[in-house]
């Protein structure tokens, strides 16, 4: 199954990786997951047979990134009730893999109230398993029509905020295909700029400690023919001071009521750089990221993750396992390490949010529910 994957990943076109698929082979549905901490070394198929494999793929990264972390989530109640396991046992499990990102509680909810509606409506265990999955492709399917509009709508707002010649953008961590239905959130803004021949440079974080700018930002703009540059995160802030950054182009794991915005760690940081150097500072996610439900940045919880991502460097070599702990050491043996995975931009600094339902600028709690409110799905979420 994996070699199949892989071999499929061969022809898939540049910029539009399948990060995730459902297969159902003889032996019965499974969720195949791009392995993404083999990348970009190795395109590996993980395949998710039941949810406990789903959880761990999540919880280790191995499929990550705010919106396709809601569509593997609605798949995985798809997996648990198609093969007969307990699924409000398996939704909870789901819900709670990682902390932050609301899309996951969004995702999982949705294909869990479609199951038990179709139970409420008296079908039998097969068709309510049948509807959770055709909630699962149905928010697959709106993901990649998400990402196609927040594109629209970001290369038009930085048309009108760059004018004149081409966009050199700073990304950070990764935010295009692999962590989208479609082609992504910040990065779908940089792709569509690219193939408008208005991408002049993407200044891409190498982000650490995880490295998805390095291993997976550089994949796909590689991929996709852009003109891109690679740097440490720490030099960010002389790139700004030369002139050489036209905007900041960011995804979000979720943005709280008031419009603080909770991104992976070094997104702040960038925020400050960007209104001390007056440059635009763009967040771009679809309103399923949008959580009406937690009123202020204070209150969205950020997930603390293990401190040998940081005291170790982990690069997984082709063919090797993935099992934490197994890197190379860069600190003393017992050194205490502190290791946020987000970090929380007040929304004073957030010059706009893109999403497919249109722009917010400046951010503003009636700004954010008005767009939500467009929806035909409704914003955002109450965590599960
Ligand atoms: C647009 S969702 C991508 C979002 O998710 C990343 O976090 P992680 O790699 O830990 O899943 C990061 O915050 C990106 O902005």
């Amino acid at each position: 199954m994996a070699d199949q994957f892989a071999a499929s990943m061969a022809s898939v076109e540049p910029g539009s990786v399948p990060a995730l698929r459902w297969e159902e082979p003889p032996e019965g549905p499974v969720l195949v997951v791009l392995d993404q901490r083999r990348l970009p070394a190795e395109e590996v198929g993980l395949v998710c047979t039941d949810v406990p494999a789903l959880v761990d793929a999540v919880r280790t990264l191995a499929v990550r990134g705010a919106p396709l972390l809601g569509i593997a989530g609605a798949y995985g109640v798809a997996l648990a009730a198609v093969r007969g396991f307990d699924v409000v046992e398996a939704a909870e499990l789901l819900a709670h893999a990682r902390p932050t990102a609301v899309n996951l509680a969004y995702g999982v909810r949705r294909a869990l109230g479609a199951y038990e509606e179709a139970l409420k409506d008296g079908s039998g265990p097969a068709q309510a398993a049948a509807a959770a999955l055709a909630e699962a492709r149905a928010l697959h399917r709106e993901d990649a029509e998400a990402s196609a509009r927040m594109a629209e709508h970001g290369l038009a707002l930085l048309e009108e905020l760059v004018p004149g010649g081409g966009f050199r953008v700073l990304t950070h961590c990764n935010t295009g295909a692999l962590v989208s239905g479609g082609e992504g959130t910040a990065l779908a803004v940089a792709s569509a700029a690219h193939r408008a021949g208005r991408l002049r440079r993407l200044w891409v974080d190498e982000t650490r400690p995880l490295l998805q700018g390095a291993r997976l930002t550089a994949y796909e703009a590689a991929r996709a023919g852009m003109a891109y540059t690679l740097l440490a995160d720490n030099a960010a802030g002389s790139l700004f001071a030369a002139g050489e950054v036209d905007a900041v182009l960011i995804g979000a794991d979720r943005i709280a009521a008031d419009g603080s915005v909770a991104n992976k760690v070094g997104s702040y940081p960038l925020a400050v750089l960007a209104r001390y150097h007056h440059v635009p500072f763009l967040v771009v996610a679809p309103v399923t990221t949008v959580d009406l439900g937690t009123p202020t940045g204070s209150e969205i919880e950020v997930e603390q993750r293990p401190g040998h991502e940081i005291t170790e460097f982990t690069v997984v070599p082709p063919g090797a396992g993935a099992e934490p702990g197994t890197g190379v050491p860069v600190a003393p043996l017992g050194t205490q390490a502190y290791n946020p995975a987000f970090d929380v931009t007040p929304p004073e600094l957030v010059t706009a949010v893109v999403t497919e339902n249109g722009v917010v600028s400046p951010v503003t709690r009636a700004g954010l529910a008005e767009l939500c409110g467009r929806s035909r799905r409704g914003s955002g979420s109450e965590p599960a």
